[in-house]
Order: C-alpha cells, then structure tokens, then sequence
C-alpha cells in the first residue's frame, strides 16, 4: 500500500493538553505503529479511519486523498474503503458466523438472511477455514475462530487497508503468540495491506515490516525490514 501520512491536531481535556503530528510515508504491506500508552496510536489509526478529524495534515492511501485541510476534504469513514477491526472483533452476538461475514458486504443497512450464499462470503469463509462453523454464533467460537470471522468480515467488502487496533490485547500469552503468527500468515498468503497498533515489541517485530515508533504524539524512529521471511517462525 501507498501510505502518505500528515497528521497534525492538539487534544485537551481540562489543563492537559496533548500535541499530535504524526508524519511519514510508507509503500509497506505491513506497518506497525508501535509505543507506549498514551503516544497517540489510537488517535494515529482512528485518523485514517476518519474516525477523528485532524486539524490540519492530510492521509493519503494509494493515492487517494482521504483528508487534506488545504483543500477542505475530508471522507466520511464509509468512503474510505479501509476497515477497522475493534479489539473486541465486535462480532454480533445473535448473527451466525456466515450472517456476521455477510454484514460486512451490507455496510450496515440490511439484515442478511441466514441462507443467503453470497459469492464473496462463502469465499472468505473458505479462506479462513470457517465453513465448517459457518451456522455457529460467536459466543460457540474459540478466542481465535473470533479473530478468523472479524477478519473475514472486514476483508469481504474489499478493503484498500486492514487496521488493527491491539488485536491481541484481550488474549492469554500463549493464545496470544499463536494468533499473531497465524495472523502473520493469514496476511502473507492473502497479501493484504495492514496497519496495526500495538504496545507490544513482539507484535511490531513479528507483524511490522515497517515500524513506527511513537512517542508523545511524534515519530521518535521508523525501522524498516526487508527480509520479512527470514524473521518469522
Ligand atoms: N477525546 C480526547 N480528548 C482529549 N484528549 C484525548 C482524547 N482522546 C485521546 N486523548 C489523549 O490523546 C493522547 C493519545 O491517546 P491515544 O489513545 O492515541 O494513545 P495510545 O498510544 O493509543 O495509547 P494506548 O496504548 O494506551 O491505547 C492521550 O494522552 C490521551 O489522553
């Protein structure tokens, strides 16, 4: 992915005041942005996402502008064709695993029918191996089926970039290594384009082939690894 970021905004809450301008550029299937609690992570992935509004900057995703102050643009989230995968995966409690892939097409607004058999669902329900749980709801799933049904749906609609918000947070250590491998191998073979925050060395050594590292709403480092390969497993 194309990656061009300028994001510049000043957040207050009472007397505190926090400067944020974040500012890079990336040509990175896999970016991490990584730091300590408090660097503007959250803010940094909650921007692309149009889900805050800088003041001034721009992002720019494979050429497509999604924010520029200059010139007054500024996407709504459902234009942006990125998709935002929640710590908690925020599955549907009462949609079965085919139905919570399936809503991922609908943008919201419909309701599918449990035997609907839409083309791009059943195929990314065989991607992730979910077939076989495709009649289940999530409270019948493991820890990492969730993970495997979040990431389907996000991917259906065809996303131009995946973004994970700590996507291991909520985990036990071991299940926590085994998902971020598999989450490592799952993007590989898919080949798609992915930003993931994390306080976590491990995730950015493991998932980051660009790291950046964030400290107090800035770009202290960026590291970059080209031999992805050679460092997994
Ligand atoms: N709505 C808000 N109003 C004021 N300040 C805010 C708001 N949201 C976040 N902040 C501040 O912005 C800073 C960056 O927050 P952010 O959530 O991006 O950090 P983070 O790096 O993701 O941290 P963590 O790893 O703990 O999630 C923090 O100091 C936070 O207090």
């Amino acid at each position: 992915m194309q990656l061009d970021l300028d994001i510049r905004a000043t957040l207050r809450s009472g007397k505190r005041r926090f400067d944020m301008h974040v500012q890079c550029t990336s040509s990175s299937q896999r970016i991490a942005v990584y730091g300590p609690s408090g660097a503007g992570k959250s803010m940094t992935l909650k921007a692309i996402a149009g889900l805050f509004t800088p003041e001034a900057g721009h992002i720019r995703l494979n050429g497509r502008t999604l924010f520029d102050s200059a010139v007054g643009i500024n996407l709504p989230p459902q234009q942006r064709n990125v998709a935002y995968l929640f710590q908690d995966y925020a599955l549907f409690p009462h949609l079965t695993v085919r139905q919570n892939v399936g809503f991922g097409l609908s943008r919201g607004w419909f309701n599918p029918r449990a035997r609907e058999k839409l083309q791009k669902v059943e195929h990314w329900l065989d991607a992730f191996h979910l077939q076989e749980l495709a009649h289940q709801f999530p409270d019948e799933l493991s820890g990492g089926q969730r993970q495997r049904v979040a990431l389907a749906r996000a991917l259906v609609a065809e996303p131009n970039a995946l973004l994970l918000d700590e996507p291991f947070a909520a985990l036990d250590p071991a299940l926590r290594v085994k998902m971020r491998l598999e989450l490592s191998q799952w993007q590989q073979r898919l080949d798609v384009p992915m930003i993931l925050i994390t306080h976590d060395p491990e995730d950015a050594r493991i998932l980051g082939e660009h790291v950046l590292y964030l400290r107090d709403g800035q770009i202290d480092s960026m590291e970059e690894h080209k031999a992805l390969g050679e460092r997994i497993g």
